[in-house]
């Protein structure tokens, strides 16, 4: 952690502008120098300095490719919403989650360790995190691309810190869902195994009582040529789930304070299913008449 310490505070006091280049030259120097120490992520600092409620106006220049960040609980529908905005504005939608599941299957060196941290629903350590992002931003920059909406990155005061230390975010949406459908959410989804399709068997039907309203949410259902072809992800079973919630809670809510602070942060509390949340998010972001709509949703 000293060797994160040192970077933070180096690639923090020189970052001005935007540049990838920043991620690359932190996680190049970021070595793991012992990787089963280091794996796991360390529990996380105090934030109680960061309070503080300035808000300052959102970034509505719509030349600039945006640079945003989903935060929100597991089945949440981070991955859902981050991924039709990225095609409705143009940007790479990069999930963390999917960067550490790639590395898992490459079958490298460190991946039954990290294996076992994820199935846990444990965070993986923040260097490595920092490592995957970077070279996912790299690869991305060689070919051309601009801007993201990151989805499950930052999840740690940590991570937060390293990010606003080299470059600048314009938007934190932080999705917000009943504690009632998470789990449920969590349990339901499924993903094709050959085309990577994400879907979901959960029928979300919450009653309203007491003056509190009802919540639908109706399942997502593969198409026929994706029906027989299923898996869920060993990390969505209901004891993992809770402890991912848990987590959650303990390291990943203090970051929203963080961005509240900043006055970056959009709270969003999803109305129900995607056809009734899509349409309020893109108002939230002021993104009603946006040409593309139609086609972000396919
Ligand atoms: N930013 C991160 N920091 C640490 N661990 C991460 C991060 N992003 C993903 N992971 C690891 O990958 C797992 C899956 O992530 P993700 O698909 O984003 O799950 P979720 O559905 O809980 O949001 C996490 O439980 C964690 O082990």
């Amino acid at each position: 952690m000293a060797v994160l310490n040192r970077l933070l505070l180096r690639v923090g006091a020189r970052a001005t502008t935007t540049s990838h280049s920043k991620f690359r030259a932190f996680s190049s120097s970021c070595s793991i120098v012992n990787p089963e120490a280091d794996l796991k992520a360390s529990p996380p600092s105090s934030s109680s300095s960061l309070l503080g409620s300035k808000l300052l106006p959102l970034r509505q220049d719509h030349h600039h490719p945006v640079q945003w960040v989903f935060l929100g609980c597991p089945g949440v529908g981070k991955g859902t919403y981050a991924s039709r905005l990225s095609k409705l504005l143009r940007v790479p939608h990069i999930a963390t989650g999917d960067l550490v599941r790639d590395e898992l299957s490459s079958s490298g060196p460190l991946s039954s360790q990290l294996a076992e941290i994820v199935n846990q629903g444990q965070l993986v350590s923040d260097e490595i995190i920092i490592n995957l992002l970077s070279k996912r931003l790299e690869a991305g920059e060689a070919k051309g691309e601009s801007g993201f909406i990151l989805d499950g990155f930052p999840r740690t005061i940590r991570q937060a810190e390293i990010l606003e230390g080299v470059t600048d975010i314009d938007l934190v949406v932080n999705l917000k869902l009943r504690e009632e459908a998470l789990l449920a959410k969590c349990i339901g989804r499924r993903i094709c195994s050959e085309c990577g399709g994400n879907y979901n068997v959960a029928c979300i039907d919450i009653k309203g009582e007491d003056g509190s309203p009802g919540m639908y949410m109706a399942p997502l259902l593969p198409p026929p040529h994706c029906a027989s072809k299923l898996i869920t992800r060993p990390d969505d079973t209901e004891e993992v789930v809770k402890e991912r919630l848990r987590i959650y809670y303990e390291m990943t809510q203090p970051v929203e304070e963080f961005y509240r602070s900043r006055g970056k942060l959009l709270e969003f509390d999803l109305p129900g299913g995607i056809p009734e949340s899509w349409p309020k998010l893109l108002q939230a972001l002021h993104l009603e008449d946006h040409d593309d709509k139609q086609s972000a949703a396919a």
